[in-house]
């Protein structure tokens, strides 16, 4: 039961994740309009209702149509965006024209404007002032989700009986959104848990064992911490699905693009190798130089993520980088 009228959605964004959140939303009863850059991918959902490129092996309900229109997908209740983060600011700036007053945006992307180290929602409210903004964020990967694994996600907005509409209205049986008034903690779990899934794939490539991994990814955690609650995270959210969460999940599996990309790096590719086969984002690779250029700024020691940077940038050998990260003065596990 939904206090406010938020039967038709809109993704923007046609990419797996936006094609994934269009079947979950349909899936919960909503009326689904995907807007995507590619005309081709527009031109796959509405004729063969697939999208080969981006969610290949996924069955769409044909009752999810497709635009190339940005004006046409505005009309909706409300807009989830899921473009790659560093298109954010250029995609709400051609949409910003045809939304209204009052009309949810629920950011979908993970990552740091590398141009500006804004955050999503800081991006959002500088093209966008005064837009209604929420972020959707937590360990889900688009192929589970749109075979209809279940998944749990954070939902998060200034507004308490927005999030739990949106979250009501997104809910599918196998889809559990939970809200939250942390929108800052949400959406820093989401971009830097892809840095440190870099770093978990790394120790993966080089078989370095599962107690390197399970000290890597506790260490990560307490760097995800450090620099959250600096940037004005709440602990409580970073321990839950958006932040501890999202870490676990892409720290631990192949599917993870980041976690993909650090197992090639630590067998020997470099990073423009392994992105110039992908169509698919990596959203890691940006987000780590610019949480390090932040975290410079503001004295807050990322150890983890200054060597993820390092070697992404090719400043630092993977080798290099282990040695200096083992290296380091000991201290309090809780400094
Ligand atoms: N794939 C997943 O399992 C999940 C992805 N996300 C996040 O969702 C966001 C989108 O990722 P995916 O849907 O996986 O993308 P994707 O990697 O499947 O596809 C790339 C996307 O980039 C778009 N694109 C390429 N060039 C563009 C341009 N010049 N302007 C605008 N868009 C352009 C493509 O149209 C496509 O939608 C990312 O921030 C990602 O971290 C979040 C949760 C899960
Ligand atoms: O965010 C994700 C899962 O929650 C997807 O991770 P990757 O972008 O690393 O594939």
């Amino acid at each position: 039961m939904t206090g406010r009228q938020l039967q038709t959605i809109g993704i923007v964004g046609g990419g797996a994740w936006g094609t994934a959140l269009a079947t979950v939303a349909r899936r919960a009863g909503r009326d689904v309009l995907l807007w995507a850059h590619e005309p081709e991918t527009v031109a796959a959902i509405n004729q063969t209702h697939a999208n080969p490129t981006y969610l290949p092996g996924v069955d769409l309900d044909p009752a999810i149509e497709a635009t190339s229109q940005l004006s046409e997908v505005a009309t909706c209740d409300a807009l989830l965006i899921v473009s790659p983060a560093q298109h954010l600011r250029d995609i709400l700036g051609a949409l910003q024209p045809y939304t209204r007053t009052g009309q949810p945006l629920v950011l979908c992307c993970k990552g740091i404007e590398q141009s500006t180290g804004l955050l999503m929602s800081q991006v959002a409210a500088d093209v966008m002032q005064g837009a209604t903004i929420a972020v959707l964020s937590g360990p889900s990967f688009a192929a589970e989700a749109a075979r209809e694994l279940p998944v749990a996600v954070t939902l998060a907005t200034g507004a308490e009986d927005l999030g739990r509409d949106l979250s009501h209205a997104l809910h599918a049986p196998a889809f559990r959104c939970y809200w939250s008034g942390d929108v800052v903690g949400a959406e820093i779990g989401g971009a830097v848990k892809n840095v440190y899934a870099i770093a978990a794939g790394i120790v993966v490539g080089k078989e370095l064992g599962s107690s390197a991994q399970a000290g890597l990814i506790t260490r990560s955690f307490a760097e995800m911490a450090r620099f959250g609650v600096a940037m004005g995270a709440a602990l409580e959210t970073l321990i839950g699905l958006s932040g501890l969460g999202d870490l676990v999940l892409t720290c631990g599996s192949e599917q993870s693009r980041n976690m993909s990309l650090g197992i090639a790096l630590g067998r020997g590719a470099t990073t423009a190798e392994v992105l110039s086969e992908r169509l698919s984002v990596t959203e890691g690779v940006a987000t780590a130089q610019a949480m390090v250029e932040i975290a410079r700024a503001r004295g807050i020691e990322l150890p983890i993520a200054e060597a993820v940077h390092a070697i992404v940038s090719g400043e630092m050998g993977v080798d290099a980088a282990i040695d200096a990260l083992l290296s380091r003065p000991l201290r309090s596990e809780t400094e």
